[in-house]
């Protein structure tokens, strides 16, 4: 829809690119500092969410002397008289004379006054029934606070639980988790050439961000349910702001695609502007994806709003994507700002001049390699789909052969991509 150069006084106010890294850092402080609300979750309810909090233990880990084997507690030497006998769960009393034992079982607490656990292996039986053996010379029972101690600080606030991190909250004593709800994000395309079914041709195209994005943006984390994906929106300036003004009522993020340009049914900055949006970023010094925008209003809660302006080209759209609502969603999470992984490129790639480019790479992790793909044309998705990511050339250099570059992950689960 972008075919028409867009007057001169239009073109002499157009915003200079913000650099592709600053623009990263500043979509990333605006999303912490909205950081959105915190509740109390069921520790098995909270996968994928965001410690508010840091994981502190409520008690010693252990939070007992616990036997790490079947057998005999026994006090001072053998051969010990039986006395009980203690199961995984019990309290035992106190053995109070030496030359006494107890039977244990695995995870039971070693009573007060036991000098050492025999394993029942290694253990024998006299005709009076007295226990004899010898007990090894290093303990076979974990100590209270092996693991860690009463009030230490196992993770830090802002981790993503994960579900390692449910099964620790359960074993320090956790029933429920301070965290960070998923952010809401809603989808609004835009454009009347679009085809929501059947194959393209007579100048249409299938509309691939509409089925695309919603998936993508829950695995950042994001609640995005089917009645979110609003689209081909009409191409008029009210249908652009009526369906804004629906999507920003709930979702805290609302993503748009296409439109971002100044063409002459490209809406989105005119709706911004009836809105009263305010740009955290408008335009990336990046290729490609240039027009892409991240726009902050206040919402009907008084709760800061977020509109995400992805190009419409269907490749631009993900490296907005990944450019700038993968740092905010980051921010509204209460989660450090991503770090990039590195790879050495296996093929150079060129650069584009003073803008950043983002480069799709399919990655050797063994070998730490980063091979460009073809078919990376910014209307194309072929090149993506074989892809684990985009190589950062930055403004300025060229991607050599060999050289150690930056890498912005695709949110891809494990065994995708695999070869
Ligand atoms: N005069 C200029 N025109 C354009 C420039 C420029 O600098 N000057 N930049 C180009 C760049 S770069 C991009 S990216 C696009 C971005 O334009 P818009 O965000 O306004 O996107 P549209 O014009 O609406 O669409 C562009 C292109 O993508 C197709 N499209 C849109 N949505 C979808 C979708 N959901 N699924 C599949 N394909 C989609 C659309 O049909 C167009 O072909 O502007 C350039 N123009
Ligand atoms: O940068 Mo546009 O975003 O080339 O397709």
């Amino acid at each position: 829809m972008s075919t028409e150069t867009a007057p001169a006084a239009e073109r002499a106010a157009a915003p200079s690119p913000a650099a592709w890294a600053e623009a990263r850092s500043r979509v990333y402080a605006v999303g912490l500092a909205a950081a959105l609300p915190v509740t109390a979750r069921p520790i098995a309810e909270a996968d994928g969410l965001t410690l508010a909090e840091p994981l502190t233990t409520r008690t010693d880990l252990p939070a007992f002397p616990t036997s790490s084997v079947d057998g005999w507690a026994v006090r001072g030497a053998g051969p010990w008289r039986v006395v009980g006998r203690v199961l995984a769960g019990g309290t035992p009393p106190p053995l109070t004379e030496d030359g006494t034992t107890v039977e244990i079982a695995t995870g039971a607490m070693v009573p007060r006054g036991g000098t050492a656990v025999l394993r029942v292996e290694e253990s024998d039986r006299t005709p009076e029934g007295l226990v004899t053996g010898t007990p090894r010379a290093t303990p076979e029972w974990r100590e209270p606070g092996e693991e860690a101690y009463a009030g230490e600080e196992l993770l830090p606030a802002g981790t993503p639980v994960d579900p390692a991190v449910i099964g620790l909250a359960a074993s320090c004593g956790y029933d429920t988790l301070p965290v960070r709800r998923a952010p809401r994000a809603a989808l609004l395309v835009f454009g009347d050439e679009l085809l929501t079914a059947g194959p393209p041709g007579a100048g249409r195209v299938r509309d691939a961000l509409g089925p695309a994005l919603p998936a993508w943006l829950r695995r950042y984390g994001c609640e995005v349910g089917p009645s979110d994906v609003v689209g081909p929106v009409a191409d008029t300036l009210p249908a652009h702001v009526a369906a804004l003004r629906t999507a920003l009522a709930d979702a805290d993020v609302v993503c748009t695609t296409g439109g971002t340009m100044h063409g002459p049914v490209d809406h989105l900055h005119p709706a911004l502007a009836d809105l009263g949006a305010d740009y955290v970023v408008n335009t990336v010094a990046v290729r490609p994806g240039f027009p892409m925008l991240m726009a902050r209003l206040t919402g009907p809660d008084g709760r800061a709003r977020f509109v995400a302006g992805l190009p419409g080209n269907p490749q631009s759209a993900i490296v907005a994507l990944v450019s700038l609502v993968a740092p905010l969603l980051a921010g509204l999470q209460g989660r450090a700002m991503p770090v990039l992984p590195h790879a050495t490129l296996a093929e150079p790639v060129s650069g584009r001049g003073d803008y950043t480019h983002l480069a799709l790479v399919r990655l050797d992790r063994a070998a730490g390699t980063a091979h460009p793909v073809r078919h990376v044309g910014s209307a194309m998705l072929r090149g993506l789909a074989g892809a684990d990511g985009f190589a950062v050339i930055g403004p300025g250099t060229t991607g050599e052969q060999g050289s150690r570059v930056p890498v912005v992950p695709l949110p891809l689960l494990p065994g995708e991509r695999a070869s």
